[in-house]
C-alpha cells in the first residue's frame, strides 16, 4: 500500500472525510487522534473510496464538481497508483473472466496492429528504393513496378482484413464488459437506500461512476474507454518500433548528432503544447459557483423542454423567469469558458510553434543527405518514422492524461459497489421478522428525526404504542411530521434519537428488504408508473405479476373495476403519467397515439391502493399503513376502501383483528375508525395515548 502520509492537503482532506464519515465502506476507518509533535491529525487513505474523495478536494473545504478532471499533482499520482494497486487489477481480470479468448486476442491483436504503420514505412521506402535503382540503371520494367505495387497492395489487404478482425473482435469484448459494467451500475442504484441516495457524497460517486460507465460506449464526457489501458500498451509498442527504424536508419557514430537533432525538434512540439495547455478541459476550472450556474442552467433548460411543466409554466407566465435565469446562468458558464479558452489559446500556439518546429526537422535531414550516401528510400522513411514518433508521442500523451481521468472515474466504478446501505444492520445485530399472527406490535419512545441539511427537526420526541391488531390514525396539521413517520415505521428512513421496537426487536436489526415483505402502504405521493395497469397493479407483488387473478382481486378490493372496465385496452391499456401527456395533445381524441390513456387523480389513487392490496391479504404481513390513501377519493369511495381495509384486517374465519394498521388522514370521520388517534403537531405527537373508538 502507498503511504500517503506526507501529502500537503490532510488538514483539508481530514475536515472532509471526518464529515463524510456515515457513508463510507466497513473496511474505512478514521483516526480522529492527533499527532504528537505538533503535526496536524490527517486521516489515512485506506479503501478506494477514500483515494476518490480524497482526488476531489480543492482545499479551503470546497470539492470538484463530479465529473471535473483531477490536476496532474504528486497527490493525484500517489492516490491513483493505490487506485491501480487496489482496484484496477481486480477490474480488469474480471473483464478479462467474461470474455478470456477474445480479450487475450484483442491485446495481441492491438500490439500487432501497432508495429504496422513502422512496417509499412519500411515496405514503402523498399518501393521507393527499388524504383530510384531500376531508373538510376536504365532498366525499368512495368512488370518490375506491377510486381512491387502488387506485394503492396496484398501487404495492405492483409492488414485491412486483420484491421476488421480486430474491430469486430474489440466490440465483443467491449459489448460484455459495458454490459457489466451497467449492469453493477444498476445494481448499485437498486441496492442503496433513501438515506444513502441522499446523501451529497454518494451522488457525485455515482455520477462518476455512470461517467466511467458511460465510456465503455464512447459517450463518456471525451473519456476513451477504459480498456485503452490497451491502448498505452500498442502506442508504446509502436513508438518502439519507429525508433528502432530511425536507430537502424541512423546507426553509427556520425550520425548521433543528427539523431540527437532530430530527437529534440521532433520533441519540441510535445513540450511546447504541455506548456502552453497544461488543462486539457474546461471543466477542471469550473469553481463552485461556474458549477451551480451550470446546473441552474440544465434545471432552467429542463423547465423549458419538459411537457410535465407546460400547463403551470403558461398558467403562471414562468417563461420570461425561466429565460431570464437560464440566460443570467448560462453567461457564467461562457464567461468561464471563454476566460478557459483565452487560457489555453496562448502566445506560443498563436505562433504556430508546431508548424515551425515541424520543419527543423528538415534541418537533420538535409545534414543526414550531406553526411551520408542514404537512398532515397532510407530517407523518406526516416522523414515518416520521425513524424510518427512525434504523432505517436502525441497520442500517448492525450491517451495517458485520459487514462489518469479514468482511473479516478474508475475508483467512483469501484468505491461504489462496496458502499454499504445506510439502514443494513450488521450481519452479527440483523434478526429476521417474524410476522404475528395477530398484528405487528410497535414501540415508539422519544423519536427524533431532521433531514439532512435542515436545521429544524420533522420529528421530535415521538411516542406511541400501537398493540397488536389495533388501529392508529395518525392526523395534524401540513407539515407536522406524519408523513416522515410514516416513513420512519415502513423502514425507508431511519430516526435519528429514539427508540423503535417493532414485535419485540430494534426496527434497526431488521433488514430492509426482509422487514418490506411484512408490510404493505400506500404513500401519500405514490408512483404513477408510465406503463400498463396489470404492471401499475401488479408491481405491488412482483412474483404475481403475471396472475391475472391475483390482480383482479386487487383491482376489484381497491373498487377499481369500472376503471378498469372504461379502459379501452383493459388490463393491457399503456397509462399516460406526467410528462408523457402531451403525446395525447395530437388530436387523436381520447386516446394517444400509442394507446397511452390519462387517469383522474382519484383514478391513480385507486390503482394505488390495488397495488398495495396485492399483498395485503398475505399471511406473512401483519402491518398495513395508509398515507392518505383516499385524498382524491368521494366520501362514499372513502368509506367503501376503509370498510376494504378492516375486512383485510381480520381474519376470514373468526373476524378477529390479525394485522394491526395505522392511516394517516385529515379527515375526522376517517380517524374515528380507528381505535387510537394521534395528533402531530410541529414534528410532536400531541395526542392522548388512547382514543376509543365510538361504537
Ligand atoms: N425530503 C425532505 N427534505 C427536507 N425536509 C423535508 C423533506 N420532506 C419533508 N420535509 C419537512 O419535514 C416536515 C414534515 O414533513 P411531512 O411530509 O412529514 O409532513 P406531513 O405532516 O406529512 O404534511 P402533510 O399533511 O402536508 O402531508 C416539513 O416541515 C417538511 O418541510
Amino acid at each position: 500500500m502507498c503511504s500517503l502520509r506526507s501529502l500537503s492537503t490532510w488538514s483539508s482532506l481530514y475536515h472532509l472525510f471526518n464529515t463524510s464519515r456515515g457513508l463510507l465502506p466497513d473496511d474505512c476507518s478514521f483516526p480522529s487522534h492527533s499527532m504528537d509533535g505538533g503535526e496536524k491529525p490527517h486521516p489515512r487513505v485506506q479503501s478506494v473510496y477514500d483515494a476518490w474523495l480524497a482526488s476531489r478536494v480543492l482545499g479551503r473545504g470546497e470539492l470538484l464538481v463530479p465529473g471535473a478532471h483531477r490536476k496532474f499533482s504528486l497527490l493525484n499520482i500517489k492516490l491513483a497508483l493505490f487506485i491501480v494497486h487496489n482496484c484496477a487489477y481486480d477490474f480488469f481480470s474480471h473483464i478479462l473472466s467474461l470474455n478470456p479468448v477474445r480479450t487475450s486476442v484483442m491485446m495481441a491483436l492491438n500490439i500487432i496492429r501497432s508495429i504496422f504503420p513502422a512496417f509499412r514505412g519500411y515496405s514503402q521506402a523498399l518501393i521507393i528504393d527499388e524504383l530510384q535503382s531500376l531508373i538510376t540503371s536504365g532498366n525499368f520494367t512495368w512488370t518490375r513496378l506491377l510486381h512491387l505495387v502488387a506485394t503492396e497492395l496484398v501487404r495492405r489487404i492483409f492488414e485491412s482484413l486483420l484491421d476488421s478482425f480486430a474491430v469486430a473482435n474489440e466490440t465483443i469484448v467491449m459489448d460484455s464488459a459495458r454490459f457489466h459494467v451497467e449492469y453493477v451500475q444498476m445494481e448499485q442504484r437498486v441496492r442503496l437506500d433513501i438515506p444513502t441516495l441522499s446523501d451529497s457524497a454518494v451522488r457525485d460517486l455515482l455520477h462518476e461512476s455512470d461517467l466511467f460507465a458511460r465510456s465503455f460506449s464512447g459517450s463518456g464526457f471525451g473519456l476513451l474507454s477504459p480498456l485503452d489501458f490497451i491502448h498505452i500498451i500498442s502506442l508504446v509498442t509502436e513508438l518502439l518500433s519507429h525508433t528502432l527504424l530511425i536507430l537502424s536508419l541512423t546507426g553509427g557514430a556520425t550520425h548521433y548528432g543528427v539523431l540527437l537533432l532530430s530527437i529534440f525538434s521532433a520533441t519540441l512540439p510535445l513540450l511546447v503544447t504541455c506548456i502552453g495547455c497544461p488543462q486539457p478541459h474546461s471543466e477542471t476550472l469550473y469553481t463552485p459557483r461556474e458549477a451551480r450556474a451550470a446546473d441552474r442552467q440544465e434545471k432552467m433548460r429542463n423547465l423549458a423542454y419538459n411537457d410535465a411543466h407546460r400547463p403551470e409554466i403558461e398558467l403562471f407566465g414562468l417563461g420570461d423567469w425561466i429565460l431570464k435565469t437560464w440566460a443570467s446562468a448560462r453567461k457564467v458558464v461562457l464567461d468561464s469558458e471563454q476566460s478557459q479558452q483565452l487560457r489555453d489559446s496562448s502566445l506560443l500556439s498563436k505562433l504556430n510553434f508546431s508548424d515551425f518546429l515541424f520543419a527543423l526537422q528538415n534541418i537533420p535531414l538535409v545534414l543526414l543527405l550531406q553526411t551520408s550516401s542514404a537512398s532515397l528510400g532510407s530517407l523518406t522513411l526516416y522523414r515518416s518514422s520521425i513524424q510518427s514518433v512525434i504523432l505517436t508521442s502525441r497520442n500517448l500523451l492525450a491517451t495517458s492524461r485520459m487514462v489518469f481521468q479514468g482511473i479516478f472515474f474508475m475508483s467512483a466504478f469501484c468505491a461504489g459497489k462496496t458502499l454499504k446501505p445506510k439502514m443494513q444492520p450488521d450481519e452479527q445485530d440483523a434478526v429476521y421478522y417474524h410476522p404475528s399472527p395477530h398484528g405487528a406490535t410497535i414501540t415508539a419512545r422519544g423519536l427524533s428525526y431532521t433531514y439532512p441539511g435542515c436545521s429544524e427537526p420533522a420529528l421530535r420526541d415521538v411516542s406511541f404504542t400501537l398493540r397488536a391488531g389495533e388501529t392508529l390514525a395518525i392526523v395534524g396539521y401540513n407539515g407536522s411530521g406524519k408523513s416522515t413517520l410514516a416513513k420512519i415505521l415502513l423502514r425507508i428512513m431511519d430516526h435519528d434519537l429514539g427508540d423503535l421496537v417493532v414485535n419485540g426487536f430494534d426496527i434497526r436489526r431488521y433488514n430492509p428488504a426482509d422487514y418490506h415483505q411484512h408490510l404493505t402502504a400506500v404513500f401519500q405521493g405514490f408512483s404513477k408508473f408510465n406503463t400498463t395497469v396489470r404492471e401499475n397493479v401488479g408491481m405491488g407483488r412482483v412474483e404475481k405479476i403475471r396472475s391475472r387473478s391475483t390482480i383482479d382481486t386487487a383491482i376489484h378490493l381497491a373498487e377499481a373495476d369500472n376503471v378498469v372496465d372504461s379502459l379501452p385496452y383493459g388490463l393491457r391499456t399503456l397509462l399516460e403519467t406526467p410528462g408523457f401527456e402531451m403525446m395525447s395533445y395530437s388530436g387523436s381524441g381520447c386516446m394517444g397515439s400509442l394507446r397511452h390513456h390519462g387517469l383522474s387523480g382519484g383514478e391513480w389513487q385507486r390503482l394505488s391502493i390495488a397495488r398495495a392490496f396485492m399483498r395485503a391479504n398475505e399471511p406473512q404481513v401483519d402491518l398495513l399503513l395508509f398515507d392518505e390513501p383516499t385524498s382524491s377519493l368521494d366520501a362514499h369511495a372513502q368509506n367503501q376502501i376503509f370498510d376494504t381495509i378492516d375486512k383485510i384486517s381480520r381474519s376470514p374465519t373468526t373476524g378477529a383483528r390479525i394485522k394491526s394498521c395505522i392511516f394517516i388522514t385529515h379527515r375526522l370521520s376517517t380517524a374515528r375508525r380507528a381505535d387510537k388517534v394521534a395528533l402531530m403537531k410541529n414534528g410532536v405527537s400531541t395526542s392522548p395515548p388512547a382514543f376509543q373508538r365510538p361504537d
